[in-house]
């Protein structure tokens, strides 16, 4: 075995006065500024009892502190297990915590074990999650973020101006790689932009991925040969972070345009990998964040999350639609499109995927909403569950769309529209 020089390990420099912010909504029965000095020193310099070495200099160089602690009302949801204190006692705050980017440098990992790691699990807190960071320039000076984002994602696929539209293949699994090609062929047909796996479609025997790619990739080359547009088709290339390069690879060999990674499967690290060796864009699938993010009284909200996955390098990422099949309310999913669309350290922007229960009839709503169509908006069931057939599904999509940017009411798109008609009497009411 080779020991690497100790050029390839050079000590990261140090940035004082530079600092992480992190937002907290915490719940305690103890008082509030006491628990969040607990907070602050857990996760820096203190442990549970005041050590000899803990000096004023040391802390004064490297405890986190404590900004601000605003009390909000409380809400009626059970306190987390194990919580101490006298539950009648118990508060609920919003609370700001600084850290010297020393304590962990411009790393996403350790960044997390400081703003994110064991302090789930403390026991003077009845509650306590994560919901945004303000984080300094040096993650941006390291971590390069998208690197196609809207405009390289627009030029790919040919879609210059107008929301950019697409579909999940459904059945999500099932389909031989022979029936993914014909459904390919005919989304293609119909003008999609944009069609992905589902995140439920990875590289199982059924339908392996270099199946799926040698079946699907001559199809959108022929289509791309006769209209001078390529579909972008984001395969599934989810799985151990040693297998992503040559997933990867496999797909661009065969002319692919996207690779699509389930963030939390593949891990932070596993997409800041991923963008270090892709040559396509990344879209960014945000499968399990429900796990992170549903809880108020728990985990890390999407706001503070799609930050670190924009840094990470997701051209595209799954922010949820409006009327979605999910929990999040429209509010929730109009704040998460706001977020991804805010700007970040001047990393390129990553492209809001709106999809979820996605169909034509929610264009005109969403659009007045977001007042942009710098988005991908992913119909699966919408589309292939068009009484007349996915093509069908494509062009209720697109009138729909192409009426909202006009600025059109619903009903007018709904009047001039057959195949938008049509979706309605499936899928419900347009949206006005
Ligand atoms: O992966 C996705 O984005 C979902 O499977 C969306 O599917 P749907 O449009 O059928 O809800
Ligand atoms: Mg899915």
């Amino acid at each position: 075995m080779s020991i690497s020089p100790a050029s390839a390990f050079p000590a990261p420099a140090f940035t004082p006065g530079a600092y992480v912010t992190a937002t907290y909504i915490i719940e305690t029965s103890l008082p509030l500024e006491h628990a969040a000095e607990v907070l602050a020193g857990e996760q820096s310099t203190g442990t549970f009892v005041r050590v000899e070495r803990e000096s004023d200099a040391v802390r004064a160089r490297f405890a986190a502190q404590v900004v601000s602690i605003d009390e909000i009302p409380p809400t009626a949801a059970s306190a987390l297990p194990g919580s101490v204190g006298d539950p009648a006692l118990r508060r609920r705050a919003r609370m700001r915590l600084r850290f010297p980017l020393d304590n962990f440098g411009p790393s996403l990992p350790n960044l997390l074990a400081a703003v994110a790691g064991n302090l789930f699990e403390m026991k003077e807190l009845a509650a306590i999650r994560l919901v945004d960071l303000d984080l300094p320039q040096a993650f941006a000076d390291r971590y390069a973020g998208p690197a196609f984002g809207i405009a390289g994602t627009r030029a790919l696929m040919n879609r210059p101006t107008g929301a950019m539209l697409g579909t999940i293949i459904k059945p999500s699994i099932g389909l031989s790689p022979a029936e993914l090609a014909e459904v390919v062929g005919e989304l293609a047909a119909a003008g999609v932009d944009f069609i992905k796996d589902d995140e439920l479609q990875g590289n199982g025997p059924a339908s392996p991925l270099a199946d799926r790619v040698a079946a699907v990739m001559p199809v959108l080359e022929r289509h791309a040969d006769r209209t001078g547009t390529k579909p972008m088709y984001a395969f599934n290339i989810t799985d151990d972070i040693g297998r992503l390069e040559a997933n990867h690879d496999l797909v661009v060999a065969a002319g692919g345009t996207c690779v699509m990674a389930c963030i939390n499967m593949v891990g932070l690290a596993g997409l800041e990998y991923l963008r270090t060796k892709s040559s396509v864009p990344i879209h960014g699938h945000r499968a399990m964040l429900g796990a992170m993010a549903r809880s108020d009284q728990v985990g890390i909200a999407f706001g503070a999350w799609q930050k670190l996955a924009r840094l990470s390098g997701a051209d595209h990422l799954h922010t949820n639609g409006i009327s979605n099949k999910f929990y999040e309310s429209d509010a929730e999913v109009l704040a998460a499109i706001d977020a991804v669309r805010t700007p970040l350290l001047g990393l390129t922007p990553t492209v809001p995927v709106l999809s979820s229960g996605q169909w034509g009839g929610l264009a005109h709503a969403t659009y007045e909403a977001v007042g942009t169509t710098d988005l991908l908006v992913l119909s699966g069931g919408g589309i292939h569950g068009h009484p007349d057939g996915a093509a069908a599904g494509v062009a209720s999509m697109r009138d729909a769309w192409a009426s909202a940017e006009r600025g059109e009411p619903a009903e007018e798109a709904f009047a001039a529209s057959e195949p938008l008609r049509r979706a309605s009497e499936r899928f419900g009411p347009v949206r006005v």
